[in-house]
């Protein structure tokens, strides 16, 4: 009989690591060269992770990385079935079987619009990690260009830290941080037209990349250019000069969680349930975008 699986336990596989809303498992008897990334259909917002979860996230946001793997030419961190322990049915639609690599410690942020914590650097400086701005601009407008912004990774339930450029090179050497930078860019422009032909706003993205100690080359892991990972806005919105700036910069995803919350929870404690209704409209809202970049139907 198929137990329940919880969170951490997993047949054949040993839990190692859990994010907000990710799970890491390694093979339980090797190879020691395999890792498992397990979405869950966990919702965070505002810095805690909702009740209940959206059915059918991790499947859909696991699918949009696959997708988006499928299109980004470079080395990826995806591994072949045939090299590892089989993935148990009930978290097959969720689970990203990959190569395991050494991580590079930055956080390969890359900014096409200015908010969230770059928005906060540049209204104190004027400049976000140390690339300056022009003066004048307001939470949530476009850059005329892509700005790489990286970040140093922070323990768990911590803010990750903007940091230069130049401390990325003494966090991995020149070479590599330029490589990190240039990769970085490459992949957020041309997901950014891609999406921009579709009718969505890529403001932001995070990718993670690490060394394939086989190869020795550099790869693309974690997740990629998920909403987990990026901020989504739906053009229309994001040009309706009628519209609020907060309804502008609404997140594809989240918004509704997020308005609800404003309207339903003090932002002290524990965030109360969601209810249903908003539950079935989030998982709407992961439906559509996962439709218009695609073009495919979920389900
Ligand atoms: C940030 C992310 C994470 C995922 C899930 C839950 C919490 C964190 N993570 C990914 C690795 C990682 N390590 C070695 N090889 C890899 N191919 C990967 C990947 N992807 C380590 N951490």
């Amino acid at each position: 009989m198929n137990l329940p699986t919880s969170a951490t336990s997993l047949a054949g596989w040993q839990h190692i690591y859990s994010g907000k809303v990710r799970d890491l498992f390694v093979p339980e008897n090797g190879p020691d060269n395999i890792l498992l990334v397990v979405a869950s259909n966990r919702v965070s917002a505002f810095d805690h992770v909702l009740d209940p979860a959206i059915p059918g996230k991790g499947a859909l946001l696991t699918a949009l990385s696959n997708w988006w793997f499928s299109r980004i030419d470079m080395p990826n961190h995806l591994a072949d079935p045939e090299s590892a322990p089989p993935v148990p049915m009930e978290v097959s639609d969720r689970a990203m079987l990959s190569r395991r690599l050494e991580m590079y410690p930055v956080e390969c942020v890359v900014r096409g619009a200015l908010t969230g914590s770059g928005f906060l650097e540049y209204r104190e400086t004027g400049s976000v990690c140390g690339i300056e701005l022009p003066a004048g601009l307001e939470d949530g407008d476009l850059l005329e260009t892509p700005i790489y912004t990286p970040a140093h990774k922070a323990p768990l339930g911590e803010h990750d830290e903007n940091i230069s450029y130049e401390q990325s090179v003494e966090l991995v050497g020149p070479e590599v941080a330029e490589a990190l930078r240039e990769a970085s860019l490459k992949i957020f422009t041309a997901a950014r037209d891609l999406a921009a032909e579709r009718g969505v706003i890529l403001a932001d993205t995070k990718f993670e990349f690490g060394r394939d100690p086989e190869t020795g080359e550099l790869v693309l892991a974690d997740e990629v250019l998920t909403s987990d990972s990026s901020r989504y806005w739906d053009a229309s919105v994001y040009f309706d000069a009628s519209l609020s700036r907060a309804d502008r910069l609404a997140s594809f995803d989240k918004q509704i969680v997020r308005n609800w919350l404003r309207s339903n929870w003090d932002q002290q404690g524990v965030p109360p349930q969601l209810p249903a209704e908003i539950v079935s409209q989030t998982q709407d809202r992961y439906r559509e975008l996962f439709t218009r970049l695609t073009g495919k139907n979920w389900g």
